[in-house]
C-alpha cells in the first residue's frame, strides 16, 4: 500500500468531545468555533490527502501555514480544523501549539495503537536505521510477526512502502500502527529522529523500550544548539513516553543521559565492561565483524556479515534492547548474523572489479572518523571518495565533511547531492575548500555525480577502495525543485560494468 492510500478511520467523535479532550490533556484551547457541531471520523494533516469528515490540522512549516489550505482541505470533504489560527473555510478549534496537540490526539483517536505490540524506538545522530533493521531480524528470527518503520521503508507482514521520513508524521505514524494492529504483529522498532522528538510526531505512543546510540553534531540547521539537540532526543526517554531504556555509554552524552533518566534502564557498550551489555574481542574486516557479546553473566560469539566496525556497535544496541524484553538472545544473534546488506549502509557492489566499491549514507564527521579507519585497515592501496553535501542543511557541516574525507583519502570527488533550492555551486567550493585545507589528497571537482562516479572507478586500480558517501539509498537529486532520478548504487554498477575487469 502506498502512502496515499493509507487511511483508518476513527471512532466517529463530535468536535466538541475532541474539545473537551484537548483541555483534558492540559491543551490551552483558545478559541473553538464548533459551527453545526460536526462529526469527525478521519485526521489528515496535509490538505491534499483529506477525506471526507477528516479533522484538518494546518500546522506552521517552514515555507507554508497549513491555514493556507484550509478551502482545499474543506473541498475535499474535511468538516473541520486545528490549528493555532481561526479560519473562516473551517470550524476550527485554535490552541496555542496545534503539533503538540496532535500527536497525542491521533494516537487517542485512533485507539492507542502503540500498546497493541512492543515498541521499540532508537534514536541518536548515527546508527538508528542499522540497529531497526537488526532489531526486525532479530524478532523475526525469534519467532515474532514484525513491523518496521525506518527512514528507507515502513515494512510489515504483508506491508512494505517507501518511506516519507525518517520518522513519520503524527497522523501517518498511528495509522501505520493501526495497519500493524491489523496484521497482528508482536512488535514493532522504529527510527525517532531529534525532529519527529521536537516536532511530536511521536507523542502519545508508548514505547516499550527506548534506544540511545549516540550524539555528536548535526542537523544544527534545526535545532539551535547542540544542547537543544541532545534535549530532543533526550525527550523519548521520559516516562511519558517510554517504560525502560538501553543506553550506550561510548560518548559524553550518553553517559550523561544514563545519569539524567527516571526510567529503569541498562547500559551498553562496543567495549566497556563497566556497561551491562558490552562486547569484548572485537575484529572488523572484509568479510564482516566477529565480537563476544557479553550480557548477564552470559557470554555469546557473534559473527555479523555487516561491513564496519560500527555494526558491532548497532548489533550491541539491539542485543542490549531485547534483552530488556527478555526475547532469547542466540535467536536474536542468528537473525541478526543473517542479515547480509542493509540498503546503502557501506553496501558493497561487486562486479568482479579488483578494488572494493562501497556506497554509504556516513553525512556527518562523526560517522567519518568511526568509517574511514575501518576503510583504511581494509585497503592495501588508495581510497577514493565521491561526496558532497546536501543543501538546506547547516553550512558549518559542509568544508568538515571535506576536510576529514581528505585526512584519510588519497583522492576526494567532490561533486553534486540534492542542493535543493542551495547554491550548488556554493555547496561544492565548501566542501572543497575543506578538503584542500587538510592538505595531504588530490581534490577534483566534477559537478555531474554520474561523471565524478566514472572518474572514481577510471582512478581505482587493484586493491584501493571506491567509497560513494553520503547519500546511501536515496533514490532521487533534488536541485532547484527539480527532482531526477539518481541511484549511487545503480550508478556504481554501472560505471563498473562499463570497463574490463
Ligand atoms: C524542516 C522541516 O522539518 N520541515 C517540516 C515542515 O515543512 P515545511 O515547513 O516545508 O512545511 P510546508 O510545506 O511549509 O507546509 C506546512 C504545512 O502545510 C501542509 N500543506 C502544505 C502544502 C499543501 O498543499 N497542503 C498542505 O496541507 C503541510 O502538510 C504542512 O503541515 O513541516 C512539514 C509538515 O509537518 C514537515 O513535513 C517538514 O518536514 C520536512 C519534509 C523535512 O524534510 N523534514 C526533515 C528535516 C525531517 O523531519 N527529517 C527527519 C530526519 C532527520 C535525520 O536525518 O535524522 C525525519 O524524521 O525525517
Ligand atoms: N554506531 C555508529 N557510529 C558511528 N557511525 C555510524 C554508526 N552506525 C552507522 N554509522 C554511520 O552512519 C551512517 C548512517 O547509518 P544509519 O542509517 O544506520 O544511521 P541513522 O541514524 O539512521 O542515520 P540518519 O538519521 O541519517 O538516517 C552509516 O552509513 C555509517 O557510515
Amino acid at each position: 500500500m502506498d502512502v496515499e492510500d493509507l487511511w483508518s478511520p476513527v471512532s466517529p467523535r463530535s468536535l466538541c468531545e475532541i474539545v473537551v479532550h484537548l483541555r483534558r490533556a492540559g491543551h490551552v484551547v483558545a478559541e473553538a468555533d464548533v459551527g453545526d457541531r460536526p462529526v469527525i471520523t478521519g485526521l489528515c494533516q496535509d490538505s491534499r490527502r483529506a477525506r471526507p469528515g477528516d479533522l484538518y490540522a494546518a500546522l506552521p512549516g517552514r515555507r507554508h501555514h497549513g491555514a493556507a489550505f484550509a478551502a482545499e482541505a474543506a473541498g475535499r470533504g474535511a468538516v473541520a480544523m486545528l490549528s493555532d489560527r481561526p479560519s473562516d473555510e473551517l470550524p476550527t478549534v485554535v490552541v496555542d501549539d496545534p503539533r503538540a496537540a496532535l500527536g497525542p490526539l491521533a494516537a487517542w483517536a485512533y485507539g492507542n495503537p502503540s500498546t497493541a505490540f512492543d515498541l521499540y524506538g532508537v534514536t541518536g545522530t548515527n546508527g538508528k536505521t542499522s540497529t531497526v533493521y537488526m532489531l526486525e531480524a532479530a524478532l523475526v528470527s525469534a519467532g515474532l510477526r514484525t513491523g518496521a518503520l525506518t527512514g528507507i521503508t515502513v515494512r510489515g507482514p504483508g506491508t512494505v512502502r517507501p518511506a516519507t521520513r525518517t520518522t513519520p508524521e503524527a497522523c501517518e505514524l498511528q495509522q501505520s500502527f493501526v495497519e500493524f494492529v491489523e496484521e497482528r504483529v508482536d512488535a514493532v522498532a522504529m527510527e525517532v529522529s531529534s525532529h519527529g522528538l521536537a516536532e511530536h510526531r511521536i507523542d502519545g505512543s508508548r514505547f516499550d523500550v527506548a534506544v540511545f546510540t549516540n550524539l555528536a553534531r548535526d542537523h544544527l540547521d534545526y535545532h539551535a544548539s547542540l544542547e537543544s539537540y541532545y534535549a530532543a532526543k533526550a525527550r523519548l526517554f521520559a516516562r511519558d513516553l517510554c517504560e525502560r531504556a538501553a543506553i550506550c555509554i561510548d560518548d559524553d552524552y550518553g553517559r550523561r543521559l544514563a545519569g539524567d533518566v527516571a526510567v529503569p534502564h541498562l547500559t551498553f557498550s562496543a567495549h566497556d565492561p563497566a556497561a551491562d551489555v558490552y562486547a569484548t574481542a572485537v575484529r572488523a574486516g572484509r568479510w564482516g565483524s566477529t565480537f563476544t557479546l557479553h550480557h548477564g553473566g552470559e557470554r555469546v560469539p557473534v559473527r555479523l556479515q555487516l561491513l564496519g566496525g560500527h555494526q558491532v556497535d548497532n548489533a550491541v544496541a539491539a542485543l542490549a534492547a531485547l534483552c530488556l524484553r527478555g526475547i532469547d538472545i542466540p535467536a536474536a544473534v542468528a537473525g541478526i548474523e543473517a542479515l547480509d546488506a542493509i540498503p546503502g549502509r557501506l553496501e558493497r557492489i561487486d562486479v568482479g572489479q579488483p578494488f572494493l566499491a562501497l556506497v554509504d549514507y556516513v553525512h556527518n564527521t562523526a560517522g567519518q572518523h568511526r568509517l574511514f579507519p575501518f576503510l583504511r585497515s581494509v585497503t592495501a592501496g588508495r581510497i577514493v571518495v565521491v561526496l558532497g553535501a546536501t543543501g538546506e542543511r547547516d553550512p558549518g557541516k559542509r568544508a568538515p565533511l571535506g576536510f576529514t574525507a581528505a585526512q584519510y583519502a588519497e583522492v576526494v570527488v567532490v561533486t553534486d547531492e540534492s542542493a535543493f533550492f542551495d547554491d550548488a555551486a556554493d555547496l561544492r567550493n565548501d566542501v572543497a575548500a575543506g578538503a584542500r585545507r587538510a592538505g595531504a589528497a588530490d581534490v577534483i571537482v566534477i559537478p555531474d555525480r554520474g561523471e565524478a562516479i566514472a572518474v572514481a572507478v577510471d582512478l581505482a586500480g587493484e586493491g584501493d577502495t571506491v567509497l560513494l558517501a553520503g547519500r546511501g539509498h536515496d533514490p532521487t537529486l533534488v536541485d532547484n525543485g527539480v527532482s531526477i532520478a539518481f541511484d549511487d548504487r545503480a550508478a556504481l554498477r554501472n560505471a563498473l560494468s562499463t570497463r574490463a575487469y
